[in-house]
C-alpha cells in the first residue's frame, strides 16, 4: 500500500483550546439536507413522490429547518419546492432552504423559486479551499471572496425583486472548509456578513463543512473553536456544521465540534449524503437521548423511520447502525445474553418493588445503552440463539416467548440439547425451533410411562397416599405409593414397577421447583424435577393446571428422558 502518497493532516495551533473540558448539554439546531445532500447522493435520485414522503416524515420527527433541494439544478427539485408552497405543505414552524451555487442565474432561479412562501433561507457556496482555487475555479483568493461576496449581492438584490412578502435567512458556505486555511475562511466569511449586515432578528448562518473529512475529530473541533473566536458579530452569527463521514468519525467530530461551540447542525438521517454520506442524524439525535438530553426529535417509532428512509432512498439500512438496525439490540452470545436476561429481571424486579412500571425507571441494563422499548422495539429480539449462546439465552427465550422460568441446572441441561443442534445445523436457532426441541424433549414423550389419571391423593398419617393409572408401555395399570407428599408418594409407586427393577431405574429426588405461568384461578403451573434415575441425573418437566399433576408428570419426564 503506497502510504507514502499521503499526508498527515497538519494540527491546528490552539493551545488555550477549551473545548475538550466542555459538555454537551442542549440539543443544537437541526437541519436536515435528505432532500439536497442527501438526495444529490442517491443511485435513484427521489421521485416528486419519495421527496413528500421524506419531507412529511421530517416534519413529523420535528425537523424545524429543512433544505428542500438545489431548485437551479433541474425542474424536479423546482417543482418540488412549487409543490410544497402551492401545496401549503410547510408548517408555520419549519423554515425550508434552498441551496445555490454562486451564480446570478442560478441565484435568481433558486430565489424565484420560493416565491409565496411565507419564510426561508437561501444556502449560497463556493469552494474557497486551495486545491479548489487552482484546479476548479483557476482563480486567486481575492477572486474566490469576490465570487461569495457578488453571491451575497445577488442573493440580496434577487430576495428584494421577488420576495418582498417573505421573511429570508442567509446561509454561507464556504466549501471544504476543513481544507482551508483558517484566516482565509474567516476572511471569507467576514467579507460575506459585511454584506449581510447581521442584526438583532437578522442572524446570519454561517456553515463551516467538513465536505471531505480529513482529520481525526479533535481537529475538526479546534478548527470550530478558532473560527469562532474571529467573528466580530458572534452574537448574530450561527455557526453551523455540515460534516461528511469519510473517515467513518463524523458523529465524534460533530459532538465535539459542538463542545467548541457550534449551534448548528447539518445531516441525514441514516448519514446519506455524498460518498460516506452526512453526519447521521439519527445517531446524533439518539446520542443526546442516551445522555439524558431531550434531542427534539421524535424516535419514538424508530422502525417507521427506517422504512420511510429506506423506502425514499431505495437504499437498505445497515442491520448494525446505531440505534436503529436490525440487530443493534439483539445479543446471540451466551455471555451477553446471560447479563441482559439477569439485567432485565433486576429491572423487573425494582419495579415490583417500587410499583412502577420498568418504563420509569432509570435505565441500566448490561450491554443495551438504551431501552429499546423507548424507540418502538420490544424485548422479543433482544435476545436470538445460534451456536455462541449459552443457557441464558436459551432460558430467557423460553421465559419470554412462554413464561416457563427454568432452574438454573435445567437450563444448562437444555442448553447443551440446543447446542448440539446448533453446532450440527449451523446458523440461528429461532423461537419457535427452540419451544419444538424443548417439547419433544422434555413434554411430548409418552415412552415407556405416561400419566393417565391420579386417583386419590391422601395424607395418611405422616406420609402421602396415592392411587394413579399409568401407561406402562401402553398398557394401563393402577399404581399405589407412599411418601412424604405426592412427588415421594409416586416415585414411589414408580420404582415398585417390575419394568423399573428390569430396567435399573431406581428413581431418586434431587431437587424440585415450581410456578405458576399466568395468574388467576384457572393458571397452569408448571413443575421441574431434578431426578436420578440408575446412573444418569436429569430433569423433568410438567406443565398442568394441577400443581401435583405437573410435579408428576415432571418425573415421568425424567424417567422417559432416561
Ligand atoms: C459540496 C456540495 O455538495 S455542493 C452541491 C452540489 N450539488 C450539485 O451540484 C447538484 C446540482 N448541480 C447541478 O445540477 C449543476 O451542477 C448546476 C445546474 C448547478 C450547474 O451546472 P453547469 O452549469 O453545467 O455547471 P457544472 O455542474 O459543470 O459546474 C461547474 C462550473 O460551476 C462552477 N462552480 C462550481 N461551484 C460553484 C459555486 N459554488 N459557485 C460558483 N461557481 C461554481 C465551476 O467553477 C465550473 O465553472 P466552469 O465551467 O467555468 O469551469
Ligand atoms: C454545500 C455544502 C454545505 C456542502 O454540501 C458540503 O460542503 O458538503
Amino acid at each position: 500500500m503506497p502510504f507514502e502518497r499521503y499526508r498527515a493532516f497538519p494540527p491546528v495551533d490552539l493551545p488555550d483550546r477549551t473545548w475538550p473540558s466542555q459538555t454537551i448539554t442542549q440539543a443544537p439546531r437541526w437541519l436536515s439536507t435528505d432532500l439536497r445532500d442527501g438526495n444529490q447522493a442517491l443511485i435513484d435520485p427521489m421521485s416528486p413522490a419519495r421527496k413528500m414522503k421524506m419531507f412529511d416524515l421530517l416534519v413529523k420527527m420535528g425537523y424545524k429547518e429543512i433544505e428542500v433541494g438545489f431548485p437551479a439544478a433541474s425542474e424536479t427539485d423546482y417543482s418540488f419546492v412549487r409543490q410544497l408552497i402551492e401545496g401549503d405543505r410547510i408548517p408555520d414552524d419549519v423554515t425550508i432552504s434552498v441551496l445555490t451555487q454562486a451564480r446570478e442565474d442560478l441565484i435568481e432561479r433558486s430565489v424565484q423559486s420560493l416565491v409565496g412562501v411565507p419564510r426561508a433561507n437561501i444556502h449560497l457556496y463556493n469552494a474557497v479551499a486551495p486545491l479548489f482555487r487552482r484546479v476548479v475555479f483557476r482563480a486567486s483568493k481575492d477572486e474566490i471572496k469576490d465570487i461569495a461576496v457578488r453571491g451575497t449581492n445577488a442573493v440580496m438584490k434577487n430576495v428584494e425583486s421577488y420576495l418582498d412578502a417573505t421573511v429570508i435567512g442567509y446561509e454561507y458556505s464556504p466549501e471544504i472548509f476543513t481544507a482551508t486555511e483558517l484566516p482565509f475562511s474567516a476572511e471569507v466569511c467576514e467579507a460575506v456578513t459585511d454584506v449581510w449586515q447581521p442584526e438583532d432578528g437578522r442572524e446570519i448562518i454561517l456553515n463551516l463543512p467538513a465536505t471531505v473529512e480529513m482529520s481525526t475529530p479533535n481537529v475538526y473541533a479546534d478548527q470550530i473553536e478558532w473560527f469562532s473566536r474571529q467573528l466580530t458579530r458572534r452574537e448574530h452569527t450561527v455557526i453551523s456544521l455540515h460534516p461528511h463521514n469519510d473517515r467513518g468519525t463524523a458523529v465524534a467530530a460533530t459532538e465535539l465540534a459542538m463542545m467548541a461551540g457550534a449551534d448548528r447542525v447539518e445531516g441525514c438521517l441514516f448519514g446519506h449524503g455524498e460518498r460516506t454520506g452526512n453526519v447521521c442524524l439519527v445517531t446524533l439525535g439518539m446520542n443526546l437521548f442516551s445522555q439524558g438530553i431531550d434531542p427534539q426529535i421524535d424516535f419514538s417509532d424508530i422502525d417507521e423511520v427506517r422504512r420511510t428512509v429506506e423506502y425514499c432512498t431505495q437504499l437498505p439500512v445497515h442491520p448494525r447502525h446505531p440505534y436503529a438496525g436490525d440487530l443493534v439490540y439483539t445479543a446471540f452470545s451466551g455471555s451477553h445474553q446471560d447479563a441482559i436476561k439477569k439485567g432485565l429481571e433486576d429491572l423487573e424486579r425494582q419495579a415490583g418493588e417500587q410499583g412502577v412500571p420498568v418504563s420509569q425507571l432509570p435505565w441500566e441494563a448490561p450491554y443495551l445503552p438504551i431501552d429499546p422499548h423507548d424507540v418502538g422495539r420490544t424485548y422479543e429480539a433482544v435476545i436470538r440463539v445460534n451456536s455462541q449462546s449459552g443457557k441464558g439465552g436459551v432460558a430467557y427465550v423460553l421465559k419470554n416467548e412462554h413464561k416457563l422460568d427454568l432452574p438454573r441446572r435445567a437450563q444448562i441441561e437444555f442448553s447443551r440439547v440446543i447446542q448440539e443442534r446448533t453446532d450440527a445445523e449451523g446458523g440461528e436457532m429461532t423461537a419457535e425451533a427452540i419451544w419444538e426441541v424443548f417439547r419433544a424433549e422434555y413434554l411430548d414423550r409418552e415412552a415407556p410411562l405416561q400419566l393417565d389419571s391420579v386417583h386419590t391423593s391422601s395424607a395418611a398419617g405422616e406420609k402421602d397416599r396415592l392411587t394413579v393409572n399409568v401407561h406402562v408401555d401402553g398398557e394401563v395399570r393402577t399404581l399405589e405409593g407412599t411418601g412424604n407428599g405426592p412427588i415421594a408418594a409416586f416415585v414411589d409407586a414408580v420404582n415398585g414397577l417390575e419394568v423399573a427393577q428390569e430396567r435399573g431405574w431406581d428413581v431418586r429426588v434431587l431437587d424440585y421447583a415450581e410456578h405458576a405461568l399466568s395468574a388467576g384461578g384457572d393458571a397452569y403451573a408448571a413443575a421441574y424435577v431434578e431426578c436420578a434415575v440408575g446412573d444418569q441425573v436429569l430433569w423433568g418437566v410438567g406443565v398442568d393446571p394441577n400443581i401435583v399433576t405437573a410435579s408428576l408428570k415432571a418425573v415421568i419426564s425424567a424417567v422417559n428422558r432416561a
